[in-house]
């Protein structure tokens, strides 16, 4: 006889503090990148917190910024706070499970040009420097976030 499976859990498509999203699959490979190897990249970022600080720091400027501002408009900054500090973290291996969507149905119809692109790697890399992190550390991340921008560029 067939035996159902027991349902999966609900996942968690937002946290408190955030607005609902429509339901997607968690999945490892929404990550979008190969994390890395121990811990010489977590350390470098200043673990977790020093993700966190990175994270927060670059979507404040980008959303103050003149020439990419109005893409964040309307969106739900409580949530990408939360899921780009965890990609990044889960890239970094500091310790952290990326439970967003893919990327590209996260910018789907957000427009992205690869000016913006070039715009918010800036703003990263102004955080990344203001947390202290070293050039060839914040290279390698750079490096690994690379390949995202045929998903994430539209135009
Ligand atoms: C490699 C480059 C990028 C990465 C790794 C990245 C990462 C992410 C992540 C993790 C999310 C949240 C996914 C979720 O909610 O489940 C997201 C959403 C978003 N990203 Fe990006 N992003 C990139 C490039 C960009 C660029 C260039 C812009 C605009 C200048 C941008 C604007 C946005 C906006 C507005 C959202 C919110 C969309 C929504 O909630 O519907 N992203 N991104």
């Amino acid at each position: 006889a067939d035996v159902a499976a027991p349902a999966p859990a609900p996942p968690p498509y937002a946290m408190p503090g955030e607005e609902a999203v429509a339901p997607y699959t968690p999945d490892p490979r929404n990550l979008g990148a190969r994390p890395f190897a121990g811990q010489a990249m977590a350390r470098a970022f200043h673990g977790r917190a020093g993700i966190e600080r990175i994270v927060t720091r670059m979507v404040a400027d980008a959303r103050a910024d003149p020439a990419i501002s109005e893409i964040f408009v309307n969106q739900d900054m409580v949530r990408l706070r939360r899921t780009l500090t965890e990609q990044i973290c889960a890239i970094l291996n500091a310790g952290c499970t990326y439970s967003g969507r893919d990327m590209a149905s996260a910018h789907k119809d957000l427009g992205i040009r690869r000016a913006d692109m070039n715009r918010l790697v800036e703003l990263l890399q102004h955080a990344m420097t203001a947390e202290g992190v070293g050039f060839a550390a914040q290279n390698r991340l750079l490096a690994r976030l690379a390949p995202m921008h045929d998903e994430v560029v539209e135009r």
